[in-house]
């Protein structure tokens, strides 16, 4: 399969994420139409022509795809009404990675249940509930600590970790009152102790075999990362096992483009978590890590281009800069001294407005290796001031 460039790319979602794919599809001459639910979103600012919708509402999805006529839909985010897509992947626009894995990895029970029932992967011990009633009994089921999350959210919204069932009917309120569209459905993860969490990025290619990154590691707050680095540090046999499960879970969902695929790694484990159909946060790290990054390698393998070599240029870390108030116009400040620091480089997102633990940018950093480079990574993150 051949495919003529440039290509109109409909990018659903248009973060941090969907800025840097923007602009390396735009190296090679693409057409971009951003889409998201605000105005100035920060690929907006780098695409052809933008789009402020509604993207759970299917009437708005239809009104810009008849208007623009895509040749690709590139979801970004997670919240998008998945039914539609799978509409206009039947009308002959190729979703990416397909229309099904969208709507699969959105929640998070039909993923578990593709990833542990269908193919027999081992994930943490887990349970759905929805009523509190059921999740008292589940929750004694599954055992203390364990983790409550809305079935459908992202980011950690509606996340918390239960140390005793005394803290279960809280565990419920937040998750439903965090939970996306009206679903009053939970899931309850055995509380997995790792030693490190790695996200594997996974290029499903069309026509050519899939290929990896170095894994990443990396560290997480309130459900949200942190920081990541690469390489992570666990063993040859552990990335050998992660690959074959990451290999596993894509070919079953299909279609092509970058995977960010989540295990815990303990001792003697590697357990799978979850994974995202498209570009992932913690791999932002690529931006200074690799020869091609994980937009580049998102926009080759859609568009059918060769890689042929993905080179991991040493050790690399990523740190977020993240605001600490509410606030609709934005400064930053310390970024001149960020910058005075050999190897670091940053990125500001352009988010027109702010509230606490927004991820307005990344600070970006090489070192003599992975504990060095985290070290630059988070100081240069530290100086930046949002004002
Ligand atoms: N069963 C578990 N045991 C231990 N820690 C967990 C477990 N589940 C989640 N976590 C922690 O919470 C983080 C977020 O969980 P998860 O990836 O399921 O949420 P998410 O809302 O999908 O986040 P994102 O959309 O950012 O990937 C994990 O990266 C991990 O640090
Ligand atoms: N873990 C998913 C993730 O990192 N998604 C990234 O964050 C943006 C939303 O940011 P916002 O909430 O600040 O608008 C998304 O558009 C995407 O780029
Ligand atoms: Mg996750």
């Amino acid at each position: 399969m051949s495919i003529k460039l440039p290509q109109k790319l409909m990018l659903l979602g248009s973060g941090e994420l969907g800025k840097e794919f923007t602009i390396a599809a735009q190296r090679l001459g693409n057409y971009v139409i951003a889409v998201d639910r605000y105005p100035d979103a920060p690929a907006m600012q780098v695409a052809d022509s933008f789009e402020v919708i509604s993207m759970l509402s299917s009437d708005d999805l239809e009104a810009i795809v008849k208007k623009h006529q895509p040749d690709f839909i590139i979801p970004e985010i997670e919240a998008i009404r998945t039914e539609k897509l799978i509409e206009f992947e039947q009308r002959g626009i190729t979703v990416i990675p397909t229309a099904a894995a969208t709507n699969y990895t959105m929640n998070r029970d039909r993923i578990r249940e593709l990833a542990h029932q269908q193919l027999g992967i081992r994930t943490a011990k887990y349970g759905y509930a929805v009523s509190l009633k059921e999740l008292i009994a589940v929750s004694e089921e599954i055992g203390f600590p364990n983790v409550v999350k809305p079935v459908m959210s992202s980011s950690g919204k509606g996340q918390s970790v239960v140390q005793d069932k005394t803290e279960v009917e809280k565990a419920w309120n937040y998750a439903i009152a965090n939970s996306r569209g009206d679903s009053q459905k939970v899931i309850v993860e055995e509380f997995i102790n790792f030693e490190i969490e790695i996200t594997l990025l996974t290029i499903k290619q069309w026509d050519a075999p899939t290929i990896f990154c170095s894994p990443i590691g990396h560290r997480q707050e309130r459900g949200d990362y942190q920081e990541s680095w690469q390489p992570a540090e666990i063993s040859e046999d552990k990335i050998l096992k992660a690959q074959e499960i990451a290999i596993k879970v894509t070919d079953a969902l299909g279609g092509a483009g970058i995977f960010g695929v989540e295990f815990f790694i303990t001792k003697d484990e590697v357990i799978f978590s979850e994974l995202s159909p498209r570009p992932h946060d913690t791999g932002m790290v690529t931006l200074i890590s690799q020869n091609l990054n994980e937009f580049e390698l998102h926009l080759r393998a859609i568009l059918n281009l060769p890689i042929p070599h993905i080179e991991q240029l040493g050790a690399s870390a990523s740190a977020v800069i993240l605001a600490s108030t509410k606030s609709d116009s934005i400064t930053f400040a310390g970024v001149a001294d960020a910058l005075l620091e050999k190897d670091v480089d940053i990125r500001l997102f352009g988010k027109p407005n702010a509230h606490p633990y927004r991820r307005m940018g990344v600070a970006l950093a090489k070192g003599v290796n992975v504990q060095d480079a985290r070290e630059k990574a988070t100081k240069a993150a530290n100086k930046i001031k949002i004002i």
